[in-house]
């Protein structure tokens, strides 16, 4: 796990991290921690605690009001607004709200990333088509994203997050739209990604999925404040009969 306070070679570090909305009141304070490379962290905590704006923090979309937040070794404070799309490039997100791109098919929308990334069209078809095939979505790749089931939708935007092997992925509420099953097979994609060192920080409620997963590590929000200033408690090993075959 990461070594929190010391964020030497890690992949994010949170010093002290404040967090206002305009005029509003802390909605995060005093929060500190280190991931190391190839972590795999869950964030939970009740409704309103925060965790959607650390995410944001995490995937630039908000600075910090007080304190520093280090992406890659990089103060994210200090980072030049041009450099930032490359920055952004090395994250997957899968948002709350999905946001795929409605006037793009399924296949357009899984395959963004990797035309921003610059491959061509080659090397894009078999990727993509094996990551619909993988969440269950290989026969609607010409699909509009409108005419999707939620949690239809919450897959494509799960393929287009991981289709890039990113080096930090984000998930907020990754399976609140998907019935158990789904939400087992999603997991263990985090968990073999992790395995082939993507870091993951994953918000969810959904606490039995972490059996899912090799070594998670668990954060808790309260209130804007990590409930553990020590940056994460150990989840007890999974054991091979609550998970059932691997994918
Ligand atoms: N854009 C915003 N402007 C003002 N206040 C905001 C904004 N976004 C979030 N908040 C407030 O910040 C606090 C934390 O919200 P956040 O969405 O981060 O919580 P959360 O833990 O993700 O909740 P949930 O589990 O319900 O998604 C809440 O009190 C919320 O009202």
């Amino acid at each position: 796990m990461g070594e929190p306070g010391s964020g030497l070679g890690s992949i994010v570090q949170f010093e002290d991290v404040g967090l206002r909305y305009g005029a509003g009141g802390d909605v995060l304070s005093g929060v500190s921690f280190a991931l190391a490379p190839g972590s795999f962290y869950f964030l939970t905590g009740p409704s309103g605690a925060g965790k959607t704006s650390l995410l944001k923090l995490l995937y630039l979309a908000l600075r910090p009001t007080t304190g520093t937040v280090r992406l890659f070794g990089e103060d994210v404070a200090h980072v030049p607004r041009a450099r930032l799309p490359a920055l952004r490039r090395r994250i997957g997100v899968v948002f709350q709200d999905f946001r795929l791109l409605p006037h793009l098919s399924v296949f357009d929308n899984v395959a963004l990333p990797l035309r921003v990334a610059g491959a061509a069209d080659s090397e894009i078809a078999g990727p993509v088509g094996e990551m619909l095939d993988w969440v269950g979505l290989g026969d609607r790749a010409g699909a509009r994203p409108e005419t999707l089931s939620g949690g239809e939708q919450q897959r494509v935007a799960i393929a287009r997050a991981v289709i890039g092997r990113p080096e930090l992925l984000i998930a907020d509420e990754p399976t609140g739209n998907v019935d158990a099953e789904m939400a087992a097979r999603l997991f263990r994609l985090f968990d073999g990604l992790n395995r082939l060192g993507t870091t993951l920080v994953v918000a969810t409620h959904d606490i039995h999925l972490l059996q899912a997963v090799a070594d998670p590590q668990i954060m808790r929000l309260d209130r804007g404040r990590l409930a553990d200033p020590t940056g994460a408690l150990r989840f007890p090993p999974r054991r091979q009969s609550e998970t059932g075959a691997a994918a």
